[in-house]
């Protein structure tokens, strides 16, 4: 038994800031806890959170695993894309670190097997190996990660950008490997998450569609007939 075990059959709920939103207003440690609690009392079965301080305040605040990642920068490698930033958000208190297991070159220069042989000698904690193709989850596996998530499909020149979430990753990946495949990357509707289960995920992701009222609203307004901007409320000053 792992702690992944506490995951199967369940969703998992992303409570994270926009990462190009420098101000979104939920970009604040206490409010992502407070989400985070929410999100557990909805019924999450895991929460996945991004930064050590984040990562502090949210495992203060919940009795579930705390999947923690460390983003840096927004190009290439930038999910947890040193070994550095991996011991720095298990030391936050992440139970299972979300690592880019991409085959693209990583800042620190050292392989990701290295870092998942780090982590397991200076922690406890589970790796999660974040991968965009087939080929990726598979060699992540033999590196050591104790799952895999679909998170980088669509975000690598190795993966399409879609609309969708990559059912056809997790169908895939399902088959091929031996440790749980954690289905992430734009699920929006139950019956995605549906699908996915089908395709035979241990778990399923939700971000934005949960926990980004900056996302969501931002979705919403343009069908409206009132486009977003044209508030007199400034002119009543
Ligand atoms: C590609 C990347 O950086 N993904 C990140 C991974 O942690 C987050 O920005 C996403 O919000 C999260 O994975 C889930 O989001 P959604 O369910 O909205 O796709």
């Amino acid at each position: 038994m792992t702690l992944l075990d506490d995951l199967a059959g369940g969703l998992v709920v992303s409570c994270q800031p926009l990462p190009d939103e420098p101000d979104d207003p939920m970009r604040d440690p206490y409010v992502q806890a407070r989400v985070a609690a929410a999100v557990v009392r909805g019924g999450a079965v895991a929460v996945r959170v991004n930064g050590p301080d984040d990562v502090r305040a949210v495992r203060a605040a919940v009795d579930v695993p705390v999947i923690g990642l460390y983003k840096h920068g927004t190009e290439g490698v930038f999910i947890t894309p040193t070994a550095a930033h991996a011991l720095e958000v298990a030391l936050a208190g992440a139970d299972i670190i979300a690592i880019d297991a991409t085959d693209r070159p990583r800042p620190d220069g050292r392989p990701f097997a290295d870092t998942v042989r780090l982590i397991r000698e200076r922690t406890d904690a589970l790796v999660l190996a974040d991968v965009s193709t087939t080929a990726e989850g598979v060699a992540a596996v033999k590196a050591g990660a104790d799952a895999v998530a679909t998170t980088l499909s669509g975000y690598t020149p190795a993966s399409p950008p879609t609309d969708g979430p990559d059912l056809g990753l997790v169908e895939r990946l399902a088959a091929l490997l031996p440790v749980p495949v954690i289905a992430e990357g734009r699920y929006r509707s139950t019956e995605q998450i549906g699908r996915a289960f089908e395709a035979g995920a241990h778990a399923v992701v939700m971000g934005n569609a949960v926990t980004s009222p900056l996302w969501i609203t931002r979705r919403l307004v343009p069908v409206t007939p009132r486009p977003s901007g044209t508030s007199t409320m400034g002119e009543r000053a």
